[in-house]
């Protein structure tokens, strides 16, 4: 006789149904239960307003865990990305499996790079980080781009530059691998260009606190260096006080000597829309093997960029 389902709470767009898809055969294996897709409709997949004017990614993530607290579901399965900093107490991220790719790219009409981008040229995106750090790239080099702020999911995205309304679009590569779009990419950013959001490229696979067994079985997925990582990369973001539309940039990888690995590297970078103005730190320490001293590490180098202004660089965070 098999055991009883697994229900995975998911949104129900492409990506989401993509990731969910895959973390369900990961977690069937290790249970050794089915899992069962349990599709969850969320207000900001049928609003047409602006996704920052109705409260930015978070509304999806409210939506999934209504249901995991009305046990309508086990667990679910979100972008760690556009995971609130603050956790409720009630839930528990039980695997935060090994990232995948965290660079942001972009395609373009005829394969253009972003060097190859004339001046003018129209990229869109709704993100304030992409938009500060592509703008402060602009500066550097002497040239002018216009981003434009769009939405929509993410054949929606790349629709405009299909179309010719847009010269590039930018994406995650994680999004485009999930779904079986990354041949089309044109120019995978350098992250000393455009740093990725805080925990991009991450799952992160959620469910009650108190179910012990679930949260055990599901302790299998998890990553340490991914935690360790996210922990401090979002640890960064709370500690800036800002949110998930924030300008704000994080990556922590691990730095080594050819031999074994020495250090956690976490690079930060907060900056104004139009990139006049960034403020980008960088922060070395051992590895961190707690919750606590990921946290520290990020908590570390928020101190830092907050003496540097970094507060001031956020503006007005309705937008
Ligand atoms: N903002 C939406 C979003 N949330 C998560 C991803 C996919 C990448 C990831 O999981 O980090 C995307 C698409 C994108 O930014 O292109």
């Amino acid at each position: 006789m098999t055991e009883k389902a697994l229900r995975l709470g998911t949104r129900r767009s492409k990506l989401a149904m993509a990731q969910s898809g895959q973390v369900a055969d990961a977690v069937s294996q290790v249970t050794g239960r089915p899992v069962e897709l349990v599709e969850i409709t969320t207000y900001g997949d049928v609003s047409r307003e602006h996704l920052a004017q109705i409260g930015g990614t978070g509304v999806f993530v409210a939506a999934l865990r209504e249901a995991l607290a009305r046990g309508e579901v086990d667990f679910a399965v979100h972008s760690l990305k556009d995971l609130p900093t603050a956790q409720p107490d009630e839930l528990v991220l039980a695997a935060i499996p090994e990232r995948e790719d965290p660079r942001d790219v972009i395609i373009a009409r005829d394969a253009l790079k972003l060097t190859d981008l004339p001046r003018g040229a129209r990229i869109g995106t709704g993100s304030p980080r992409r938009m500060a750090q592509l703008n402060a790239y602009a500066r550097a080099h002497g040239t002018d781009i216009e981003t434009v702020p769009i939405r929509g999911n993410v054949d929606t995205r790349i629709g405009y530059v299909a179309k010719g309304d847009l010269d590039a679009v930018v994406l995650a590569a994680a999004g485009l691998n999930r779904i079986g779009r990354s041949d089309e990419v044109t120019d995978f950013l350098s992250v000393d260009t455009v740093l990725p959001a805080p925990g991009q490229g991450a799952l992160a696979i959620e469910c009650a606190a108190d179910d012990a067994d679930l949260v055990a079985a599901l302790a299998e997925l998890d990553d340490p260096f991914t935690r360790a990582a996210v922990t401090a990369e979002r640890s960064l973001l709370a500690a800036l006080e800002a949110g998930c539309s924030a300008p704000v940039g994080a990556l922590a990888d691990l730095l080594d000597d050819g031999q074994a690995v020495k250090e956690m590297r976490l690079r930060g970078v907060v900056g104004t829309t139009d990139g006049s103005t960034l403020v980008q730190l960088s922060t070395t320490g051992p590895v961190p093997e707690t919750h606590e001293a990921a946290t520290a590490l990020g908590r570390g180098l928020a101190t830092e960029m907050l003496a540097q202004g970094a507060a001031g660089l956020m503006g007005e965070r309705a937008l």
